[in-house]
């Protein structure tokens, strides 16, 4: 059974797209992340995964709950961890208070040594905590239950270089355990780090399913060639040579196979030659080229459930998990 298996969900807020016809699966112990710029959906996808919204179309199913039945959606929330993107904790509560609440709803096991591990001070009133150790009490909340699956909204956001690799350490032994993990992040670092696949969302559409490794692959390779021959620019305009810079060496990136790039070089002497992968930035630009993403709506507004429109993305108040789009925590 996958542990999420998301059908054509679309979410539209009054008339502003969330999200349109995403459809992927996570599968049992796999890392996906989701990739995307601002407004692009991801919190959408995540929050009406976990029935905090009502989708507009389409269905999901979680550790093989449906998402859009209140009651098996419930069910489901006891075994999954979730960390929301802005988590909207209660300021005047301690951390303590606030994780003891948590714990009286899904339990607990984990929250002494992940405490301990994040060195968080329970003690301190959450008003008072910096960024980031908000985002640990908000993480040790989504941790410390050991849940089956988690769902992770910009997880590192706030977190210094040191606690962002005790985080991925943490994904990586709870997926060595079991777990299950969606990742939503706009950092390509993180996503090429932590995922085994990697959905890139855009406009609320998902563009592209592809495992981190294609990824990279469609990136090409950074070519750097000094040979001893004078080169003329045009030697080196052919297809599958991008970014070209001809000066006392020549560098392109190379979106073609090695055999081509042998035949493009044979005929020079090589003096020196590198080729290393190109950064996964530009195989990941190559989805959003000569686009600026923004927020879309959709011609006719009249099928749309339109009590959610002015809600926030996130959860507000006390809890995490409190939904905006029913008025009550499912
Ligand atoms: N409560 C809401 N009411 C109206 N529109 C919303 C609401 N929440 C999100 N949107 C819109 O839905 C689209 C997707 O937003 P969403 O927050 O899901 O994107 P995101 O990829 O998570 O962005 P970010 O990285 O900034 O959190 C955006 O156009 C956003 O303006």
């Amino acid at each position: 059974m996958p542990a999420i298996e998301c059908r054509s969900l679309t979410k539209y807020y009054g008339d502003v797209r969330g999200i349109e016809d995403v459809s992927f699966t996570v599968e049992d112990g796999e890392v996906f992340g989701f990739l995307g710029p601002n407004g692009a959906g991801k919190t959408t996808a995540i929050r009406t995964l976990l029935g905090f919204l009502s989708p507009t179309s389409g269905g999901a199913a979680l550790l093989g709950h449906d998402a859009t039945d209140p009651g098996e959606s419930r069910a489901a929330r006891e075994r999954i961890g979730y960390l929301p993107g802005d988590p909207g904790l209660d300021e005047d509560r301690t951390a303590e208070a606030f994780l003891d609440h948590q714990a009286a709803l899904r339990g607990s096991g984990s929250r002494e040594a992940l405490v301990a591990r994040f060195g968080l001070d329970e003690s301190r009133r959450i008003g008072d905590l910096s960024r980031g150790n908000r985002q640990k009490v908000a993480l040790v909340a989504a941790f410390m239950h050991d849940p089956d699956l988690l769902l992770l909204d910009e997880p590192t956001s706030g977190l210094d270089p040191l606690l962002q690799e005790e985080f991925a350490a943490l994904v990586r032994e709870r997926v060595v355990d079991g777990a299950s993990v969606l990742l939503s992040s706009h950092v390509l670092g993180e996503v090429a780090a932590l995922c085994d696949r990697v959905g890139v969302l855009r406009e609320g559409r998902l563009a592209a399913v592809e495992s981190v490794e294609d990824l990279r692959s469609r990136g090409g390779k950074q070519v750097r060639v000094r040979v001893a021959e004078d080169v003329s620019r045009g030697a080196f305009e052919v297809r599958g040579a991008m970014n070209l810079r001809v000066g006392d060496t020549v560098s392109f990136t190379w979106t073609g196979g090695y055999d081509a790039l042998i035949d493009l070089l044979d005929g020079f002497t090589v003096h020196d030659l590198e080729i290393v992968d190109a950064p996964l930035e530009e195989a990941f630009m190559t989805f959003y080229d000569g686009d600026v993403p923004g927020p879309g709506r959709r011609d006719d507004a009249r099928g749309a459930r339109g009590t959610e429109a002015s809600a926030p993305a996130s959860g507000t108040g006390t809890d995490p998990e409190k939904t905006d789009a029913d008025g009550g925590d499912r």
